[in-house]
This record gives C-alpha cells, sequence and structure tokens, in this order.
C-alpha cells in the first residue's frame, strides 16, 4: 500500500538526470528546501548515482531509484531486496506477472514501495504495434495495471493521459506516479503521453516525476517552485 503524502513538496520528484554525482550535487543544491524527493535512473545511477542516494536518504530526503527492473524472478527479488536495505522510498519494475511477483517478495516488509511500469510515456500506438504488441495502449494499461494490483504492488507509474482510468483499476489506496509532465510552452522532448502538472494531479496522479523542465531551465529552483504552485493549484480546485 501506498504511504499517505504528509509534506506537499513530496509530490514534485525531480529526475536527475545528469550524467556525475557533483552536476547532481549542484542541482539539490540549488534547488534547496524546495524539493524533498528524487529520481535517480540509469545515468546518474550508472555514475556512482547510488552513493548519492544513501547521502540524500541520510540527508532526510526521499530518493527513487528508477531502473525499471525485468528479469528472471530470482534476480529481481535479489535486486529489490538491496534497494529497499538502501532506504529507498520508491523503486521501479516493469509490469510483468513474473517480475512483479518477485519485487513483492524481494520487498518483504520493507518500507520500500514497489511501482509498476505500464507502458512508456515516450510510447504511443505505433511504437506498441512495432515491438509486437497486439493491444493499444489503453488496454495494454489497464490489464497491467490489474496484473500489478493482484500480484500485491503499491503503485503504477503512468502518463497523466492514463491517470484517470488507472485510478478506477487501482482503486484509491496505492499511488499513481506520472512522467510525461510538461508546463504549457515546455518542449516535450521524446515524450508522447504528455500533460501539464495542473492536469496530472487532477486526473488523480500523487506524484509528478519531472525531469528537463527543471534540470535544464536556465532556473531550475524557480522551474520547480512553479511546478509545485501549479500542483497547489489543482489540489485546491480538486
Ligand atoms: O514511462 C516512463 C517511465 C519513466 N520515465 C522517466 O521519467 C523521467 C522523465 O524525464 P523528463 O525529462 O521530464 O521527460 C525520466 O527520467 C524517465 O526515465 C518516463 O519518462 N516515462
Amino acid at each position: 500500500m501506498s504511504v499517505p503524502i504528509t509534506d506537499p513538496r513530496d509530490r514534485l520528484i525531480v529526475a536527475l538526470d545528469l550524467p556525475s554525482v557533483g552536476a547532481a550535487e549542484s542541482l539539490v543544491a540549488q534547488l534547496g528546501d524546495a524539493v524533498t524527493f528524487y529520481k535517480i535512473g540509469y545515468e546518474l545511477g550508472f555514475a556512482g548515482g547510488l552513493g548519492l542516494a544513501r547521502e540524500l536518504i541520510a540527508d532526510g530526503r526521499k530518493v527513487f531509484i528508477d531502473f525499471k527492473l525485468h528479469d528472471i524472478g530470482n534476480t529481481v527479488a535479489r535486486g529489490i531486496a538491496s534497494l529497499a536495505a538502501l532506504g529507498a522510498s520508491f523503486a521501479t519494475v516493469h509490469a510483468y506477472p513474473q517480475t512483479l511477483r518477485a519485487a513483492v517478495e524481494g520487498r518483504g516488509d520493507s518500507a520500500l514501495r514497489l511501482l509498476a511500469v505500464t507502458v512508456l510515456t515516450s510510447y504511443d500506438e505505433a511504437d506498441l504495434r512495432a515491438a509486437g504488441y497486439g493491444a493499444g495502449v489503453e488496454e495494454t494499461v489497464a490489464r497491467r495495471v490489474v496484473q500489478a494490483r493482484e500480484a500485491g504492488i503499491d503503485g503504477i507509474v503512468c502518463a497523466p493521459t492514463d491517470a484517470t482510468r488507472v485510478r478506477t483499476l487501482l482503486g484509491p489506496d496505492r499511488a499513481i506516479v506520472t512522467p510525461g509532465v510538461r508546463p504549457e510552452g515546455a518542449a516535450t522532448g521524446d515524450q508522447k503521453r504528455v500533460a501539464t502538472p495542473f492536469a496530472a494531479i487532477r486526473a488523480g496522479a500523487d506524484h509528478l516525476v519531472v525531469g528537463r523542465p527543471i534540470v535544464a531551465a536556465p532556473d531550475p529552483a524557480a522551474a520547480a517552485r512553479a511546478v509545485q504552485a501549479e500542483i497547489a493549484a489543482a489540489l485546491a480546485a480538486s
């Protein structure tokens, strides 16, 4: 089950998609107290980022390890157990039934919350077809949400444009985490299923993952504050 959000700042998760620990430390310093939750993915994770994760956690920040695990069950279960021992708050696995069950076993009764990745936000219908899937985005997301729920996963990663349907299938108690978030006018880059921070929260997202619109902004702290303000406005309108 998800953990209640007691600090509203925790709704924004900044993706530390940066090439070095030094660059990430400097961004964290610039963002200061506005940001409490950080995501570490391949780029930083494979450049010493797990050491930084330990430091951020020791400093009271929350850390989401986004390695999207997908392997044989034994490997997934042991990998997730290591991330639980690290003290991470969230970790991702791809939403395949065997992988989901192994991840739940590896999590055990630790504080780590597992998120199942449904269909990547950079995929559209044509990308799914090219990957060999017969079902479209909506049907694939729905199937994976149900399978993740049945496996005992704690939350879902989906596009903000999927969040309303996902909430219906997932119920109120588990987390919905949406990347693919773009403030009005921001470049979408390789993201295909996107929405603004306001729309994502209104659609039922609990946490928004934002990378380039903050990390590459001329003033990252101002960009983060603007996203936080949109989140607050959406919550007030709910
Ligand atoms: O479906 C998914 C799953 C994960 N991500 C990750 O989120 C961030 C988004 O970064 P932006 O720069 O805001 O596009 C990135 O780290 C992805 O690995 C995702 O985008 N979509």
